[in-house]
């Protein structure tokens, strides 16, 4: 039995190793649609699970494959990756100075089976000036990230509160995780 994780988040990749758990890495090629009709929490599990059974179908039987996906939801709608580097300002300057919800959805897949849940964590930006907005722009840092910025690099200096489970703002919510995998009988503690 080996634990892989379907993800080329190097996000994830370091929580999971930051909880001593040996995997190995397989990325899925589920292309992300953050435009389907469906709740934000039901959406960021669709997806999760998506990834997971893509890598599953090519591992082997008693492999456990995790999957995640991490989106923003603020005033009813989806921050996903920023696709250029206005798209990053748009979204920075929309979330400035509000609370928004990080949601994470994972999904443990094994022995045929699939185990999914969703994690929700309040986030407050504060006020951000333009200038500081093109300051952080430049540090390429809002790229690849949902919502245009990353808790735990430059922009934790965005942050002026957060409530709930700060791994799952980062990417892969540990406590849900871990109990999705106790579910498929692995036992992180
Ligand atoms: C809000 C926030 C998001 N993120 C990241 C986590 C996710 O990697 C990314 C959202 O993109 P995802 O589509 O969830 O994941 P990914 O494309 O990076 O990787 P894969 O699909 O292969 O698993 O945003 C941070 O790193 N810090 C933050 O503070």
């Amino acid at each position: 039995m080996a634990i892989i994780l379907a993800s080329a988040s190097p996000r994830r990749q370091e929580l999971l190793t930051q909880i001593r758990c040996n995997f190995t890495v397989v990325t899925s090629n589920v292309i992300e649609d953050n435009t389907q009709a469906v709740p934000p929490e039901k959406l960021a599990v669709i997806q999760a699970v998506a990834k997971a059974r893509d890598v599953a179908a090519r591992a082997g039987r008693n492999d456990v494959v995790i999957g995640a996906d991490t989106i923003v939801v603020y005033n009813g709608q989806i921050y996903g990756k920023p696709a250029d580097r206005t798209d990053a300002r748009r979204m920075l300057t929309e979330l400035s100075g509000h609370e928004h919800c990080v949601i994470t959805g994972v999904a443990v897949v094994g022995n045929s089976q699939t185990w999914s849940d969703f994690a929700c964590t309040k986030v407050t930006l504060r006020d951000l000036t333009d200038e500081e907005i093109e300051h952080y722009l430049a540090t390429g840092e809002p790229m690849d990230k949902a919502g245009a910025y990353g808790i735990q690099g430059i922009g934790a200096l965005l942050v002026a509160n957060i409530s709930g489970s700060y791994s799952n703002v980062v990417g892969l919510p540990l406590v849900t995780l871990a109990e999705l995998l106790k579910k498929a009988g692995i036992k992180l503690l």
